[in-house]
């Protein structure tokens, strides 16, 4: 059934009474100003689970997944699990036949926990510990994407079999986005740099590896940021990366098969934003491959692509409460959550919205701040947001698209627990992460 036929059943208005683009493709309005979410009353939830809390679409996520699929049947998409690393969610990403980007031992162990096929796993990062090398090793991950000669040192080290590498390359590509998200220029932490005089140069990296007994090189990786909506950036970074195996080719004798882009795709957190165009950004990547690798004699490379944001982060929202309203020469609405929650507006400048669930208000609507609970000024969730005039404590409040980097980014500051992870699929919610207790945080502080 599809959510057109469903919205009457469900007592549901239409679903553009809410900002269009930003919210759950399953959210609508239902009676009495009720926000159901995934086919369940959100203030119902919110009486059963508490409150700060994750909402997730099961459904969504799926759907996400599966676009990614169908767009790209020939390439590899590995869903990027910073973004969003609980059990559940690696069950869904297997069972829709996507692979995983993982970046550390802990994100591994989730995956090994449900028995991800290490196969369809890579392992990233540009400070891999020990324990992080050993846990990959250890399951079998497939890809070990190496960032920098020590580290190349290291994994050869430790390898005695035919362990698969990729080298990640900086392209640099600007991609137009944060600069803390902003991962493919010169000058980043990121990646063996294209430029011949520097020490940890491209180079340098496939003469290690190359010399390495137990390393296979298997291919490049690039990953230019994240929250990236212009498509025409990593057409730029395909050229230039196809470019790069030419030039391997010529300088090393080698050819090599793999193709990992990375991801970053922009989603829309506010009606205005760009969001990102799959199909675009597909079209064109294949026309640019495909240029680039019949003008130099190259095979086509067997693609990857590493979207995580553009998965999780639209099938999700937070919920709150109100804790206190304050007017002055600026109307304060502060909730029970906030940074600790949220650490995007804080880290990168990001701006929601939001609306008021639960109940329908007549009352005029007056631009607000809603504020967090956290003892920092920069506690803000959302800015300049029309709010109605009567919001009052108890009140019940929900952001969309929360889905990725919001719970993984998540701290205990103030010592506050992290909030629950909620799944819910037509209706039914299920507790996929509990809620951080007093206990919990107790346990740890030794005395
Ligand atoms: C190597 C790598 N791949 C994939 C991703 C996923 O990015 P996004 O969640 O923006 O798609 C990231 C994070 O930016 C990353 O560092
Ligand atoms: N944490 C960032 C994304 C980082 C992507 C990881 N390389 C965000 O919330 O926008």
């Amino acid at each position: 059934m599809t959510l057109s036929e469903l919205l009457p059943s469900l007592g549901c208005e239409a679903a553009d009474h809410l900002e269009p683009g930003v919210w759950p493709r399953s959210t609508c309005l239902g009676p009495g100003g009720e926000l159901l979410f995934a086919g369940a009353p959100v203030s119902h939830l919110a009486a059963r689970f508490g409150t700060p809390a994750y909402l997730l679409d099961e459904d969504e996520v799926r759907q996400n997944a599966r676009a990614y699929r169908t767009a790209l049947p020939d390439a590899e998409v590995a869903y990027a699990s910073k973004a969003l690393c609980t059990r559940a969610v690696l069950r869904w990403i297997a069972e829709e036949g996507l692979s995983l980007d993982t970046c550390s031992a802990g994100e591994i162990a989730v995956a090994r926990s449900i028995g991800f096929p290490p196969e369809r796993i890579l392992l990233h990062g540009n400070a891999k510990t020990p324990e992080d090398l050993k846990a990959a090793l250890s399951y079998g991950v497939r890809r070990i994407v190496v960032d920098s000669l020590d580290e190349i040192e290291q994994l050869g080290a430790l390898t005695t079999g035919a362990q698969q590498v990729l080298i990640r390359v900086t392209p640099d590509v600007a991609a137009g986005t944060h600069a803390a998200i902003t991962t493919g220029t010169e000058g980043q932490k990121f990646g063996f740099s294209l430029r011949g005089e520097v020490r940890d140069n491209l180079d340098r990296a496939v003469s290690a590896v190359l010399a390495q007994p137990g390393l296979r090189l298997a291919g490049l990786h690039c990953h230019i940021g994240s929250q990236v909506s212009r498509v025409d950036f990593y057409e730029q970074a395909a050229r230039k990366m196809v470019g790069v195996l030419v030039r391997l080719r010529e300088t090393h004798g080698i050819t090599l098969r793999e193709l990992d882009l990375g991801g970053g795709h922009a989603v829309r957190y506010l009606p205005g934003d760009a969001g990102f165009d799959i199909d675009g950004y597909v079209r064109r990547l294949r026309v640019a491959l495909a240029y680039e690798c019949a003008s130099n004699g190259f095979p086509l490379p067997e693609l990857t692509i590493e979207p995580g944001r553009a998965i999780v982060g639209p099938a999700g929202i937070t919920v709150y409460r109100v804790c206190a309203v304050k007017r002055g020469s600026r109307t304060f609405v502060a909730v029970d959550g906030g940074m600790s929650d949220n650490a995007r507006p804080a880290l990168y400048g990001a701006a929601y919205t939001a609306r008021l669930v639960g109940r329908r208000s007549r009352a005029a609507r007056r631009p607000v701040t809603v504020v967090g609970r956290h003892c920092e000024s920069g506690d803000i969730l959302a800015d300049g947001l029309a709010l109605p005039d009567d919001v009052h404590p108890g009140d019940l409040l929900a952001v969309p698209c929360t889905g990725a980097y919001h719970h993984s980014l998540a701290s205990n500051y103030n010592l506050v627990g992290r909030p629950p992870v909620v799944g819910v699929s037509r209706g039914t919610a299920t507790l996929l992460v509990r809620r951080e207790t007093e206990e919990d945080l107790l346990k740890r502080d030794l005395g």
